[in-house]
């Protein structure tokens, strides 16, 4: 897979606000959710930020991996499995957490996992947006979702440099 054209970089600030703005949605569909599994490693920081929302304390990993080479994915990984706890009923009550989907695949292997789970995401990629049950901002699937903790500063050169003759 070449990059992506277009960029969507996103900084802590709007992803602390992203998440928030998900623990909103979440607090109303259900006030209670048992546990929280988050999708490593991108689901980490949402997940922090919403149990911190939730009050939820029971939190568990799924350990997947899927893009090994920056935007090329290869065959996806499970190395970690959901505890047998939170599997037991098929994940009822259960919140899913990842910091987006982009093909679905991710959201696919874990949503057989956990069938009866609500699957969460900050962003949404058309083509993973039907796997997930609530996210906050949907993205052209020609977009690259660069996130902060991915980042540095670097010079970024003047827009006019590109637009002379
Ligand atoms: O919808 P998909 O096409 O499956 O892509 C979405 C997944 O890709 C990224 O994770 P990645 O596997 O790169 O691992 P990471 O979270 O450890 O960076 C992202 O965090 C999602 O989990
Ligand atoms: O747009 C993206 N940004 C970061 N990681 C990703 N993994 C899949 N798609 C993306
Ligand atoms: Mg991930």
């Amino acid at each position: 897979m070449s990059l992506p054209e277009k960029a969507f970089p996103v900084s802590w600030d709007q992803f602390h606000r992203d998440s928030r703005a998900l623990a909103w949605r979440l607090a109303g569909i259900n006030g209670k959710w048992r546990a929280i599994v988050c999708i490593t490693r991108g689901g980490l920081v949402p997940a922090a930020i919403i149990s911190r929302e939730l009050g939820v304390r029971l939190i568990d990993t799924a350990c997947v991996a899927s893009y090994h080479d920056y935007t090329d994915q290869g065959e996806l990984q499970v190395i970690k499995e959901i505890s047998p706890e939170i599997l037991a009923d098929g994940g009822e009550g259960v919140l899913i957490v990842d910091d987006l989907t982009d093909t679905g695949k991710t959201a696919q292997v874990v949503r057989a996992m956990l069938p009866k789970a609500h699957f969460a995401t900050i962003y949404a990629k058309p083509k993973g947006r039907p796997l997930v049950d609530t996210f906050v901002t949907e993205v052209s699937q020609d977009t690259w979702i660069y996130f902060p903790w991915d980042m540095g500063f670097t010079y970024q050169k003047p827009i006019a440099d590109d637009h002379r003759g």
